[in-house]
């Protein structure tokens, strides 16, 4: 039963709204394993999700969108990428986006590098933080740059190299550790290699995606089994497409195992122009929801991303993927 002494459990949510949850009846946190006492978020939605719209989404758009994520309190907005246009052309706007955002101190700014073209021009635009983004598997690896796994690694030492010597750190990305849109099965020996490899290089933390959403918390196990025996589990983080509804039971399986580091997007925005058929990754408000009924810290303020992930759906025309947002909107 939940009692009025109970209150302080229940999440507040939206204006005039109140959603109850009694986490002491819900939830028997000891039954599931232990969790990390708090998770960093890393916000992808600023570029995996917009980097998808069809349509170019205006600069000062994205950078009200940031903005507002800042204020939520997300200590981690990846804003940009520096990729090519020609690829990417939602993305253009790289050193607009950047420049025009206002930066609280204590939040980091990273922004997607793809060779020493892209990370010049980031610095050049006050990137403090960037990243590098591989994959575990050789065909979309050629399909997302253009290239196969090894020059990918010739790529990424030349970036490290003028990153050590900028005193910028460095995140890096392993695409396809679930699946891949082109090969299927990806072995979790692959992901474990490409994930040592970027670590050794010197990336501070290798993010683990899903990127077409297609793994279930087995594989998710499996994966990062084989991952944890060759980079400590404190430097990984996972990020999960929901194209088939699994990223919150993929993300929680992550967290038992250690993780503390999860990338999400706001009102589940996302894709990958090179992984057709994928859908958002998982919504940001509906993982601060399930951690903060778990009773872990994240920093962030729930009501305050909710109006992010309406300004943003607003600005798309588009419904948001989150689930937290659809209930709460009903009440
Ligand atoms: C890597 C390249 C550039 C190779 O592309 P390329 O065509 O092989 O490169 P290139 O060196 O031959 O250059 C071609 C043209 O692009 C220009 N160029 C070259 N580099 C840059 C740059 N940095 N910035 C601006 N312009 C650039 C270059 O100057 C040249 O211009 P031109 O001479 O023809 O006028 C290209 O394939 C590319 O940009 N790919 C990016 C693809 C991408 O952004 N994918 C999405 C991000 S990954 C992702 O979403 C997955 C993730 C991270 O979220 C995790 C997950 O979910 O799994």
């Amino acid at each position: 039963m939940c009692h009025h002494a109970q209150l302080k459990n229940f999440i507040y949510l939206h204006p005039c709204r109140w959603v109850g949850v009694c986490v002491s009846m819900c939830i028997s946190t000891s039954s599931m394993g232990a969790f990390p006492k708090r998770v960093k978020i890393v916000e992808v939605g600023p570029r995996d999700g917009l980097q998808n719209e069809k349509n170019i989404v205006p600069t000062p758009v994205k950078i009200k969108l940031i903005d507002m994520l800042s204020e939520a309190g997300l200590p981690v907005i990846e804003a940009t990428s520096f990729v090519s246009p020609k690829w990417v052309p939602q993305m253009a706007d790289h050193t607009e986006v950047l420049k025009g955002i206002q930066k609280y101190p204590g939040i980091s700014y990273p922004v997607l590098t793809p060779n020493v073209k892209g990370f010049e021009a980031a610095v050049a635009a006050g990137a403090k933080e960037v990243s590098i983004f591989g994959a575990a598997s050789e065909l979309f690896t050629q399909k997302n740059v253009n290239c196969s796994i090894e020059e990918s690694f010739q790529r990424f030492d030349g970036i490290m190299q003028a990153a050590r010597a900028a005193g910028i750190p460095v995140r890096g990305y392993v695409s396809c550790v679930l699946g891949c849109p082109y090969e299927g099965k990806v072995s979790p020996a692959k992901v474990a290699e490409v994930a040592k490899k970027l670590f050794s290089m010197g990336c501070y933390e290798i993010s683990l995606g899903d990127t077409i959403g297609v793994g279930t918390p087995g594989l998710m196990k499996d994966m990062l089994s084989a991952v944890v025996h060759e980079v400590p589990v404190d430097s990984l983080a996972v990020h999960c497409h929901d194209t088939y509804g699994q990223a919150l039971a993929n993300t929680l399986v992550a967290l038992q195992m250690g993780v503390s580091v999860v990338d999400s997007s706001v009102a589940g925005l996302g894709g990958c122009p090179y992984a057709q058929g994928a859908s958002g990754n998982l919504a940001t408000e509906d993982l601060v929801y399930m951690l903060s009924g778990l009773g872990i810290h994240t920093g962030v303020n729930l009501q305050k991303l909710l109006e992010a992930g309406d300004f943003i759906c607003q600005a798309l025309n588009r419904k948001t993927s989150s689930k937290v947002a659809q209930a709460t909107c009903k009440l």
